[in-house]
This record gives structure tokens, C-alpha cells and sequence, in this order.
């Protein structure tokens, strides 16, 4: 795989062994915030690979109640659907140890996010900002969080000084509406991470160090930062 010297690649044998080393760095940056501050939050992704990641952080050991999370991005669905991200989080991360922390949402009854948002930055008020970290995805189109090439939004939300920290997005490529925390929230993490897994994803982040602009691949607004994600990549 070819990358910015900058870059950090860690590589892995399977998902599992992935998903543990992942979940000990959340768990890590969590305790220093915590030992620093008393209280600690960060934000996940959904979609279809953090399921092992969710599993493993669940049972670390932390002092759970002092930690608030939310989630990278949300679809505007309702929590019985199975595109629901927050649905996915209860079933695989807020359990066993973990059940003790606070979930905030990034979805609620409102029928557009536009109407939710407000409710919904009250609700992040509950977080400890900035996050001790953030795990992001990527899907094959190259977006990550709901920044999405084509996204109605995108410029407000790849912006380095926008305000917002949380924004509506629509996209071709997103079926449903879509609401997420912005780069700037992202980029001011003490730690973020990029969990990919899979040939056609390694694929995709090496077009994605390659020149071109950020709104054809988005990702790219987030690799090129100035402190860049770490990597964490299995086949
Ligand atoms: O709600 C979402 O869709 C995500 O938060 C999104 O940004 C995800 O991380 C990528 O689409 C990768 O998704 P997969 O893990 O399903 O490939």
C-alpha cells in the first residue's frame, strides 16, 4: 500500500486481533482523560465493520460510568431499523462492562435531522469535548463519517474554521438523510482512528493518498490533516 510517510499503517492478521488492539487504544486514551479530567467521551462508526471493535471495547476494563459517547454519524432512521447505527451500538457495544457509560444518539423522533438538530446538540452537551477520540470508516465511494462525495453539505462540513459541530447531509450515495459531527469536532480529538478491513478497502485508501480533491473522496480532507488518523487495516 502506498502512503504519505506521515502515515501510520498497522496491519493486522484478522478482524479479531484488529478489533482487540483497537479497543485497547480507545480504552487507553479514555483513561488518560479521565485520570486528567474525571470524565471522558468519544464518538464511533457505524456500518458493517466496527461489529468485533464494538464487541471487544465492550468488555474492557474502565471506569465506564465516568465515559459519554456518541456516535460519527447517524442515518435519519428509526431505531428499529436496521440501518440504524445507535441500533447497532446497543446491540454490540453498550453491554457487559460498558452497558454503565452514556449513550447519546445521534437520531431522534423528528422527522427530518434538520428539525432533530437542535434537540440533538443539546444532548452532545452531555459529552466531555473535545473527544479523547474518534473511530472513523470508509466506505468504497470514499466518504467517511456522512461527508460523501456529492454531499449537499460537504464544503460547511469539511471546512477547518466552520462553527457547526454537528450538520444535516444528503447525498446520492447515502440513501437516507444523514446527520455528522464535523472535521473540525473530528480533527479535535486527542487521538483518531481509521478502522478499514478488507482488499477493495485497502484499494480504496490508496486512491485516496493519491492527488485529487477532497470532494471527489473525502476521506482525503481527513488524511490530509495536519495530524492524520491511525490506520488500522486487516484483509
Ligand atoms: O453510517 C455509516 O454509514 C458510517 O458511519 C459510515 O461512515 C461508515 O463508516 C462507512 O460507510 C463504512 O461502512 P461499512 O463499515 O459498512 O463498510
Amino acid at each position: 500500500m502506498s502512503t504519505a510517510p506521515e502515515l501510520h499503517v498497522e496491519r493486522f492478521a484478522d478482524s479479531a486481533t484488529l478489533a482487540a488492539t483497537l479497543a485497547g487504544r480507545v480504552a487507553s486514551c479514555l483513561r488518560e482523560r479521565i485520570a486528567r479530567g474525571g470524565t471522558a467521551s468519544f464518538a464511533v462508526s457505524g456500518g458493517r465493520t466496527p461489529v468485533h471493535f464494538f464487541e471487544a471495547l465492550s468488555t474492557q476494563d474502565l471506569p465506564w460510568a465516568k465515559v459519554a459517547f456518541t456516535l460519527v454519524d447517524e442515518r435519519w432512521v428509526r431505531e428499529t431499523s436496521d440501518r440504524s447505527n445507535a441500533r447497532l451500538v446497543r446491540q454490540h457495544l453498550l453491554k457487559g462492562p460498558a452497558a454503565a457509560a452514556k449513550f447519546v444518539p445521534l437520531a431522534n423522533d423528528a422527522p427530518t435531522p434538520e428539525e432533530g438538530l437542535f434537540a440533538l446538540n443539546e444532548a452532545l452537551e452531555a459529552l466531555t469535548w473535545p473527544l479523547a477520540c474518534a473511530v472513523l470508516g470508509m466506505g468504497d465511494d470514499g466518504h467517511t463519517a456522512s461527508f460523501f462525495p456529492g454531499g449537499d453539505r460537504l464544503e460547511e462540513a469539511l471546512d477547518p474554521e466552520g462553527g457547526l459541530g454537528l450538520l444535516p447531509m444528503r447525498a446520492p450515495g447515502a440513501g437516507e438523510p444523514r446527520i455528522t459531527l464535523t472535521l473540525p469536532v473530528l480533527l479535535a480529538a486527542d487521538a483518531l482512528f481509521l478502522h478499514i478491513e478488507g482488499e477493495e478497502k485497502r484499494r480504496v485508501l490508496a486512491r485516496a493518498l493519491d492527488e485529487g480533491p477532497a470532494s471527489e473522496m473525502p476521506v482525503r480532507a481527513v488524511l490530509r490533516a495536519p495530524r492524520p488518523p491511525e490506520i488500522f487495516w486487516c484483509p
